[in-house]
């Protein structure tokens, strides 16, 4: 471990955006520069957290009688951590982080949907994928966003050990906090993979979640209207 695990890097990006803080007049610049360094602060506690991860997986795959030493083991351990780190990124993210300059003035009021996002994520009760679809509707209050922020919002809350309710109920809060809309929906349709290669064993079972706020909950037929369009093939 080196002296960056410690917490330091912590108080170096702090130091770092403070004493440069006065200097930067631009405030979208001044947003920009704390941005990158809370990036690469992350990126530097992730990669301290690496030795231990790796070592949970060698006692994992030990436990499981396997051989660390043999070839075909010899990386696994580091590669799983790696890989459970990129599956689980997203606590490192916020909607605020990825939508930056992506919302804008637009005299548009009438109903956006993307549909189809893919969306991967593990189940907290078993740390096995559960996957699939999500759709997102909203209707605008003067401000649209970015198309590729609202699949950007799904990465952030999908990359973390959750139940699928939540994360439904997280990317809709999250597009209504950030826009302010007359409405969000968001519809997830995904299989769980605790449910299908363990536990029932159900291969065909599909789970489908939804959350609707403002006038997707309030009139029916906005909401019969997101749930026609994003169901049509
Ligand atoms: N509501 C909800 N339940 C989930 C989700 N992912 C997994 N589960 C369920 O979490 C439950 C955990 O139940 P337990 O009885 O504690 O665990 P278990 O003995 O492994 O259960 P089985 O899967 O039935 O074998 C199971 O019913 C899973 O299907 C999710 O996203 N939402
Ligand atoms: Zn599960």
């Amino acid at each position: 471990m080196n002296g960056h695990c410690n917490g330091s890097v912590n108080a170096e990006a702090e130091e770092f955006c403070n004493s440069f803080g006065d200097l930067i007049i631009d405030t979208k610049k001044s947003s920009a520069v704390h941005r990158q360094h809370e990036t690469s602060r992350k990126e530097s506690e992730d990669k301290c957290r690496l030795p231990a991860l790796e070592a949970a997986y060698t006692n994992i795959l030990r436990q499981l009688g396997e051989d660390t030493d043999r070839e075909g083991l010899l990386r696994t351990p580091l590669r799983a951590a790696k890989a459970i780190q990129f599956l689980t990124k997203g606590y490192h993210e916020t909607v605020e982080d990825i939508l930056n300059n992506a919302i804008f003035d637009e005299d548009h009021d009438e109903m956006v949907i993307v549909k189809d996002i893919d969306m991967f994520s593990l189940c907290e009760h078993h740390m096995v994928p559960f996957f699939g679809k999500v759709h997102i509707g909203y209707i605008p209050n003067k401000k649209v966003v970015g198309l590729s922020k609202l699949a950007r919002i799904v990465e952030i809350f999908s990359r973390r050990l959750q139940v699928q309710e939540r994360l439904t109920k997280q990317i809709a809060l999250g597009i209504a906090e950030a826009l302010k809309p007359r409405g969000v929906a968001v519809v997830i349709e995904a299989a769980h993979m605790c449910m299908v290669m363990r536990g029932v064993q159900k291969m065909n079972s599909r789970t489908v979640t939804s959350t609707m706020l403002g006038l997707y909950l309030e009139d029916p037929k906005t909401r019969e209207e997101f749930l026609m369009l994003s169901q049509r093939a």
